[in-house]
C-alpha cells in the first residue's frame, strides 16, 4: 500500500478509538463507503479544476512568449536602424574631415598632431603625491623665512631690481620675486663660507646664483635654469645648508633626527661630487668654531651604509641622495622626513621625465610637513617646467638663457669624420689643446675601446660608464680630477653634471641622437666663465634629425656652422609648418612628433627604470 495514502487516512483520523495489536502501524480505521466515494468523487472534481487553471496559465504563458518574441524583434530592428544612422554619420563626419584637413596644409596638419601630443603630455599626473594630499598637507603660500635682503635692497625699486635682471640677462616669472643681488657679502652668508669660497675664486656671484639665492633664502619653490658650468650647485646648497644652520641654531639636532632637506640628484656620480660640496661647504663654516658642525648624510647605491654609520649615529641636517637607496632607506626607517622641509633636485628635468617620476612622486608621499621645493637643470623645455610648475606653490622661475641653449663659453666644432677615419683622427684631436680632455661616446663597448686604443698609444686615459664597478667609476674620477690621467673617456649618462677643473676640450666621438645630451657633454668644458673647446664628430651614421638639431643649435650660440650642416634643409620649411623649437627636448630642428627624447622616454619608461646607466639606485 502507498504509504502516503496511509498517512492521509490517518490524518483524516484524528481519533482512534480501538487498538487490536502491535503499536499501530498496521491499524486502519475504518471508513463507511458511502464517505469513501463522496471522498473520491471531491478529489476527481478537484483535479479537473486544477487542470483547468493549467491550461488557461499554459495559455497565458504562450501569449506572453509572443509578444515577447515581437518585442525582441522590434528592438532588433531599432537597433539595426541606429546603427545604420551611426555609421552615415561617421561616413559623413570622415567625409568632412578628409576634405576639411584637404583644405589644411601640411604645415597646419603637424602642429594640430603636435597639439595632441602635447595635449596627452599635459594630462600626465603632477608630481605632488595623491599620499601627500591624503595626508592632508595642503597648502597654498610659500614658506616664510627669517632671512631678509639688506634693508639699502629692500628699499629699491621694482624698476631698478629689473633693471639688474636686465644687465645679466636674468629672465623671471613669478608673483612677489624677492630682488637679485649683486653681491655675496649682501646675502648674509656667513663670513667663513664666504672665506672659503673667496679661497676658491668665488667672488661675485653668477646670474643664477644672483637672484637664485635670494629667491631660495626668502623660501620661495624655484625652477632655476642656467647653462652648464655657471654654478648652479651653490645656488640651491648654500640655501639648504642656512636652513639648516638656522634649525640647529634653534634646537640642536640629536640622533635619530633629521634631514632638514635633501638634495636629489639622478646619477651617483653627481650625487657623490654634490655631497663632497656640501661637505667642504659645511666644514668650512664650522672652522673656526663660531658655526655649529652640520652633518650631511651621501645616500646612494654602491656605497655601504656601514661606512656612513658614523652619520647616522648622529642627528643628520642634509642629504644628498639618488632616488632607488633614499626610497629604501625611507622604507626602512633609517631616518625620516618628518621635519624635512627642503627638496632640491639636480637635472630636475631628467628626473622627472625619464623614468625617476615614479620614485619622485613615492618621495614626495615621505613628506610630513611643507616643503620648500628646487628644481634646477641647463635644459629644462617650456613643456616640463609647465609640468613641474603644477607641483609647486607660487614658484619663481630663474632663467638665464634659453633652456637647454649651449654655453657661449665653449666654441663648438664640428667635423665631418668618417667612421673608419674616427680612432685615428681622435688622436689628432687631442693635440688641439693640453689636457685634461674628455671624450664622449653613447656606446659602452666604444668607450672601452676607445680607451684601449689610447692606452696603447700611450694616452694616460681612464674610462667611465654604467657598466663598471662603483669602485671604477670612483677611481676613473678621482684619477681625472687630481690631474693624474689626461683623458677622460666617458659614456654621456655617466658623466652627466660633473664638474672637473678646467677640462680644456671635449671631443664627442659619437654624436648623440638627443641634442640636450649635446649641450650637456660640451658643457663639460668653458665652466665658471673660462672658454673650452667642444669638437664633435658626424658622418652619414648620424640622423639628420640630430644634424639639423645641431644646425640650429650652432646658428643660435654665434658659431660657424660647416658647409655640410648649412647643406640640409629643413622639411619643415617645406611645408610650410612652424619652425618653433621642439616643447618638449628643446631641439630647435624638430617638433614634438619627431622628438627623439619622447621616442627614448617611451622607451625606458617600458625598461626597468632603476637599470637605467649610471644608475641611480
Ligand atoms: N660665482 C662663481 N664664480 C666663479 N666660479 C663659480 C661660481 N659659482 C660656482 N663656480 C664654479 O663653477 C663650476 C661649475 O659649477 P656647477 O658645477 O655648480 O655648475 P652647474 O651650473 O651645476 O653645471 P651643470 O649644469 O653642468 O651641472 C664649479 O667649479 C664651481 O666651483
Amino acid at each position: 500500500m502507498d504509504p502516503t495514502s496511509k498517512r492521509r487516512r490517518i490524518e483524516r483520523s484524528p481519533s482512534p478509538t480501538y487498538k487490536l495489536d502491535g503499536d499501530g502501524d498496521d491499524y486502519e480505521p475504518y471508513i463507511p463507503l458511502s464517505q469513501r466515494r463522496q471522498e473520491k468523487l471531491a478529489r476527481f472534481s478537484s483535479l479537473g479544476v486544477n487542470s483547468e487553471r493549467q491550461r488557461a496559465k499554459r495559455l497565458e504563458e504562450e501569449q506572453e512568449e509572443r509578444e515577447d518574441a515581437l518585442k525582441e524583434e522590434e528592438r532588433l530592428r531599432e537597433k539595426a536602424r541606429k546603427e545604420r544612422t551611426l555609421l552615415i554619420e561617421a561616413q559623413e563626419v570622415q567625409r568632412r574631415k578628409a576634405t576639411e584637413d584637404a583644405k589644411k596644409s601640411e604645415g597646419e596638419k603637424a602642429e594640430e598632431a603636435d597639439q595632441e601630443i602635447l595635449e596627452a603630455i599635459r594630462s600626465r599626473r603632477k608630481l605632488v603625491s595623491d599620499l601627500e594630499l591624503a595626508k592632508g598637507i595642503h597648502y597654498t603660500d610659500p614658506l616664510t623665512a627669517s632671512w631678509r635682503p639688506p634693508r639699502y635692497i629692500r628699499e629699491r625699486t621694482e624698476q631698478e631690481h629689473q633693471k639688474l635682471r636686465d644687465k645679466y640677462h636674468i629672465l623671471v616669472e613669478g608673483e612677489d620675486i624677492p630682488p637679485p643681488i649683486e653681491h655675496f657679502e649682501d646675502m648674509k652668508i656667513p663670513e667663513p663660507i664666504l672665506e672659503h669660497l673667496r679661497s676658491k675664486r668665488i667672488v661675485t656671484p653668477t646670474p643664477i646664483q644672483l637672484q637664485g639665492i635670494p629667491a631660495a633664502f626668502s623660501g620661495r619653490d624655484i625652477i632655476g635654469i642656467a647653462f652648464t658650468g655657471s654654478g648652479k650647485t651653490l645656488a640651491f646648497c648654500l640655501p639648504l645648508i642656512m636652513l639648516a644652520l638656522e634649525e640647529e641654531k634653534k634646537l640642536p639636532l640629536v640622533r635619530g633626527e633629521g634631514p632638514v632637506g635633501v638634495v636629489l640628484c639622478p646619477s651617483r656620480e653627481l650625487a657623490n661630487q654634490t655631497y663632497e660640496n656640501v661637505n667642504v661647504w659645511c666644514s668650512a663654516l664650522a672652522r673656526e668654531g663660531k658655526y655649529p658642525q652640520l652633518n650631511s648624510l651621501l645616500c646612494m647605491g654602491g656605497i655601504s651604509m656601514s661606512e656612513q654609520s658614523h652619520v647616522l649615529s648622529k642627528g643628520i641636517h642634509i642629504v644628498v641622495a639618488t632616488p632607488g637607496r633614499l626610497i629604501d632607506m625611507l622604507e626602512k626607517k633609517k631616518f625620516t622626513f618628518n621635519n624635512c622641509k627642503y627638496l632640491c633636485m639636480d637635472e630636475a628635468d631628467r628626473m622627472i621625465d625619464l623614468g625617476f617620476e615614479d620614485d619622485v612622486r613615492n618621495i614626495i608621499s615621505f613628506f610630513k610637513r611643507q616643503r620648500q621645493t628646487l628644481l634646477f637643470s641647463a635644459t629644462m623645455p617650456r613643456k616640463i617646467q609647465d609640468f613641474a610648475r603644477e607641483s609647486l606653490i607660487k614658484p619663481v622661475l630663474v632663467n638665464v638663457g634659453r633652456a637647454g641653449a649651449a654655453n657661449l663659453d665653449v666654441l663648438q666644432v664640428v667635423e665631418y669624420v668618417k667612421q673608419e677615419a674616427k680612432m685615428v683622427y681622435l688622436l689628432e684631436c687631442l693635440q688641439k689643446t693640453p689636457p685634461p680632455v674628455i671624450v664622449f661616446s653613447e656606446n659602452k663597448n666604444e668607450v672601452d675601446d676607445i680607451q684601449e686604443y689610447l692606452l696603447l698609444k700611450g694616452v694616460e686615459a681612464v674610462a667611465i660608464h654604467g657598466s663598471k664597478s662603483q669602485e671604477e667609476r670612483q677611481y676613473a674620477i678621482k684619477a681625472f680630477k687630481s690631474g693624474s690621467k689626461d683623458v677622460m673617456v666617458a659614456s654621456g649618462v655617466a658623466s652627466k653634471g660633473l664638474d672637473f677643473n678646467e677640462v680644456q676640450h671635449v671631443i664627442i666621438f659619437t654624436m648623440p641622437k638627443e641634442i640636450e645630451d649635446y649641450v650637456h657633454q660640451i658643457g663639460r668644458t668653458g665652466r665658471s666663465g673660462k672658454t673650452g673647446i667642444a669638437t664633435t664628430f658626424v658622418n652619414m651614421n648620424t640622423p639628420e634629425q640630430t644634424l639639423l638639431d645641431l644646425k640650429y643649435l650652432l646658428m643660435e650660440a654665434g658659431q660657424k656652422v660647416p658647409p655640410f650642416l648649412a647643406s640640409i634643409d629643413d622639411p619643415r620649411a617645406a611645408q610650410g609648418g612652424s619652425l618653433k623649437g621642439c616643447p618638449v627636448c628643446g631641439g630647435l630642428g624638430h617638433s614634438i612628433s619627431n622628438c627623439p627624447k619622447l621616442e627614448e622616454t617611451q622607451r625606458r619608461q617600458m625598461a626597468s627604470h632603476r637599470n637605467v646607466d649610471g644608475g641611480g639606485y
